[in-house]
């Protein structure tokens, strides 16, 4: 079963914040994406809303449930108060939860699990108490004592940050060492009952070997390279191809 794409919707809001003025439109290309296939939308509304505005949410949910019923919405973001109250207001079908610092330019690393367990924990029986399903963004080279207790926190899936494979571009023998790493991870985590998500520089180029070393990945959000793409190609075209590559 190839993996699902949910379309990371920052990098149009980052163009559309350049200007007071409506366009590019969030829900628009939100739309599009559903429209081509896209199983889902994903947004990271950061505490300084960069990109997402904390108003773009309700805008998002209520083209979901009105005109893709059976599409998802997955929020990221470390677990404040104010993000949590962010959640309960949107009833996305999925949180991701980010171990970033409000000052990070983006995400590049995962989850101390065995650290952060017991806050966890508590986050994710609240949310899950909201219906939602929860991953834990986890470093690519995550260790058996580091997944054991992403498990143990009640947590669903784990996120895989793929920022280093992605970082490899034409360098093959190191995209290998990569790709081995993820695999290896991603093993590690379904033997435990996790789920596999992945994240972070996937493109068109690199997303095939991404699906055969992880076959059973279950969900891939895609943003920066996707909209790259569309800024070419269009969204539609753009999502049509990323659904190629993942093999749906
Ligand atoms: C968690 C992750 O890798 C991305 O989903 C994240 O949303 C990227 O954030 P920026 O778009 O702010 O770089
Ligand atoms: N979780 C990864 C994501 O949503 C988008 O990451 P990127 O494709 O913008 O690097």
């Amino acid at each position: 079963m190839p993996a699902e794409l949910s379309v990371n919707l920052n990098a149009v809001a980052i163009l559309r914040n350049r200007r007071d003025l409506p366009w590019p439109s969030v829900v628009d290309m939100g739309r599009i994406a559903l429209r081509a296939g896209a199983h889902g939308l994903t947004v990271h509304p950061r505490p300084d809303q960069r990109h997402i505005r904390f108003s773009d949410l309700p805008a998002l949910r209520q083209l979901i449930d009105e005109e893709f019923p059976q599409d998802e919405f997955n929020i990221e973001g470390y677990p404040t108060e104010a993000f949590l109250r962010l959640v309960a207001a949107s009833r996305p079908e999925q949180v991701t939860l980010v171990p970033d610092d409000p000052s990070q330019p983006t995400s590049d690393h995962g989850w101390d699990f065995i650290a952060d367990r017991d806050m966890l924990t508590s986050v994710v029986a609240q949310l899950k108490e909201h219906g939602a399903r929860v991953s834990l963004f986890c470093d690519p080279d995550a260790s058996q004592a580091q997944l054991e207790a992403a498990k143990a926190t009640g947590a669903d899936r784990v996120e895989l940050y793929t920022g280093p494979y992605g970082a490899c571009h034409d360098d093959s023998a190191r995209a290998s060492k990569e790709l081995e790493s993820l695999k290896k991870t991603a093993g590690i985590a379904e033997a435990l009952g996790l789920g596999v998500n992945a994240g972070h520089d996937l493109t068109v180029a690199n997303l095939p070997a991404l699906t055969r070393a992880i076959p059973n990945m279950a969900e891939v959000s895609i943003g920066h390279g996707l909209t790259a793409d569309a800024l070419e190609y269009g969204m539609a075209e753009t999502v049509r191809r990323f659904r190629t590559a993942l093999g749906q």
